[in-house]
């Protein structure tokens, strides 16, 4: 950021205070400390980032997401890519170009999650691939006729909400030793699937997406909630589909 804007101190941190709960600000801390206790964001891992208008509030790197301070937030004018407000002796989330690439699709909020259940679903497609004597290439974890399915959106081209009887489709991307190197195959599978709202990278966890904070939020539960009794199924010998 080069313009008098980041110098502005004052002004910066006006777009991070605020006593409204759901503010961007407070709501990523909000919604981190929760997701803390489901195991989504351990170990400084995972994250969310929200829109609102021209701007993107984003989490730090590396530190505890259960513990940040809306202080923390990085603010990021979506149309320039540029930073409005940096917080002092922090970079921003690595998760940020992917942030981006959800944003870019219209999306309101974004949860990154390392959820054990998500890794755990990537690892049993894989297995079958090999066992198989595929490649494991290009993958996605299938599942029907499970009623929670209906907490996923059909599609960005569909109006409505899945039905019981649809099959739900997340594709699988290859992990990267770094985060941002996701950016490529997460928007090549954004093309290929457009109707998805969520993609699952391999050995590490999911990105899902809404067009505000609660669709967000409620599609992560649905979809954690999915792949956790995916792992079970599994486990008792059930098929995901039929
Ligand atoms: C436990 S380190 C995990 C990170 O490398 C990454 O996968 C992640 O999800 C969080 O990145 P961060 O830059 O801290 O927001
Ligand atoms: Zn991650």
């Amino acid at each position: 950021m080069t313009d008098s804007r980041e110098l502005a101190h004052g002004d910066a941190d006006d777009l991070v205070k605020s006593a409204d709960p759901e503010h961007p600000a407070n709501l990523i801390c909000t919604l981190c400390r929760n997701f803390y206790t489901l195991g989504w964001v351990t170990g400084t891992g995972g994250g969310t980032s929200i829109r609102r208008g021209p701007h993107i509030f984003i989490a730090p790197s590396g530190v505890q997401k259960e513990l940040m301070q809306p202080d923390n937030i990085f603010v990021l004018e979506y149309s320039t890519r540029s930073y409005l407000r940096k917080p002092p002796s922090l970079k921003p989330s690595q998760c940020t170009p992917l942030f981006l690439a959800a944003f870019g699709r219209g999306a309101g909020c974004c949860i990154h999650t390392h959820s054990q259940w998500a890794v755990l679903v990537t690892l049993l497609v894989e297995r079958d691939a090999k066992e198989r004597g595929e490649e494991v290439g290009e993958r996605c974890f299938e599942i029907e006729m499970i009623e929670q399915i209906k907490g996923f959106p059909k599609g960005r081209s569909k109006p409505g909400m899945m039905g019981y009887f649809d099959r739900l489709r997340i594709p699988i991307i290859e992990n990267t030793a770094h985060e941002e190197d996701l950016t490529e195959s997460l928007e090549e599978a954004m093309e290929k699937y457009p109707d998805t709202y969520a993609v699952l990278v391999r050995r590490h966890g999911v990105y899902v997406w809404g067009d505000n904070v609660q669709k967000a939020k409620t599609q992560a539960e649905s979809l954690d909630y999915i792949f956790q009794l995916a792992v079970e199924m599994r486990k008792l010998g059930l098929p995901w589909t039929l």
